[in-house]
């Protein structure tokens, strides 16, 4: 299928909502088929301006799109499908990248038969390197999960998976860049507290990131592998390991995955 061959309204164009557009604009969708929805006045002017898509009120964009990407925040979702699920034809494939809901919440709201795909993305979709996790919802077809691929895949890897996996996913990838950022973070002070100026060791941390990212996808080796390649017997890595196995680092990140994917379930019971 050619690039734009559907006219998508994102609906609650925010930071992932704008990341869909440019992304969808560097795939080459032409952007007279591209529509966004917002809330503040000045939001519509600034994406128009920087994008020249289509700003419409949400109402206009449903009848006007072929696929609507909902990219409000979870606890909005609700009060938005009050005001536009029953003016939904049943032939809109809706799109949620909303972190929590199941599509089930979808489709309590929209007419009988309305297709949902529920998709977790992250934002490296800035730089075309996203991880996107596809879920068919009740009533989409194998057409309507290719349609949703033809539009991440532009923005990076994408995976499908069953829907009961996506707030594990959510807690993975989707919120996973904030974890690489504090750790990053982290290794910057710690370089400040060894003496280095902030600029030498932000540059040895970030292209030390990069160059473990890069080799993490392409060597095809297991992690522990390329751990052990840099800790030498006796050496100065194995002193920081220690360090990092006393802290309970490994303990950190299981109960911090563990609670990202307990605060998506709640956010799916808190919307009702
Ligand atoms: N940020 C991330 O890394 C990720 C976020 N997500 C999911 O993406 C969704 C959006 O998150 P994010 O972009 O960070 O949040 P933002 O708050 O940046 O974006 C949400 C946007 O929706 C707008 N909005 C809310 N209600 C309406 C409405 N009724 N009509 C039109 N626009 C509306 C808001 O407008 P206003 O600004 O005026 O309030 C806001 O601009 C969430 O559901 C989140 O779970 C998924 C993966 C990663
Ligand atoms: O923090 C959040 O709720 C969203 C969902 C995944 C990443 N950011």
């Amino acid at each position: 299928m050619a690039p734009g061959a559907h006219t998508v309204a994102v609906v609650g164009a925010g930071k992932i909502g704008e990341l869909m557009l440019s992304g969808l604009l560097r795939a080459g969708w032409p952007a007279d088929k591209l529509i966004a929805t917002t809330r503040r006045q000045a939001r519509a002017e600034e994406l128009a301006q920087r994008y020249g898509v289509r700003m419409l009120d949400n109402l206009s964009a449903v009848a006007e799109a072929e696929v609507l990407a909902i990219a409000v925040k979870p606890q909005d979702a609700g009060a938005l499908l009050d005001d536009i699920g029953a003016k939904v034809p049943a032939d809109k494939l809706v799109i949620s990248l909303c972190a929590g809901l199941p599509t089930s919440f979808f489709g309590r709201r929209l007419p009988e038969g309305t297709p949902v795909v529920r998709v977790m993305t992250n934002t490296p979709a800035l730089v075309d390197e996203a991880m996107t996790a596809i879920s068919a919802g009740p009533h989409a077809t194998a057409a309507h999960l290719a349609l949703a691929e033809e539009m991440f895949k532009p923005l990076g890897a994408t995976l499908r998976v069953p829907e009961s996996q996506q707030d594990a996913v959510t807690a993975l990838s989707g919120s996973g860049p904030a974890y690489f950022y504090l750790l990053v973070e982290a290794m910057i002070d710690a370089g400040i507290l060894l003496g280095l100026p902030r600029q030498v060791a932000h540059e040895l941390i970030v292209q030390t990131a990069i160059g473990s990212a890069v080799m993490l996808r392409d060597s095809g080796e297991h992690p522990v592998k390329l751990r052990e390649a840099v800790t030498s017997p006796a050496g100065t890595t194995i002193s920081a390991i220690r360090e990092l196995e006393n802290h309970g680092v490994r303990a950190a990140l299981l109960a911090a995955l563990e609670a990202a994917r307990d605060r998506a379930r709640e956010l799916a019971q808190q919307s009702g």
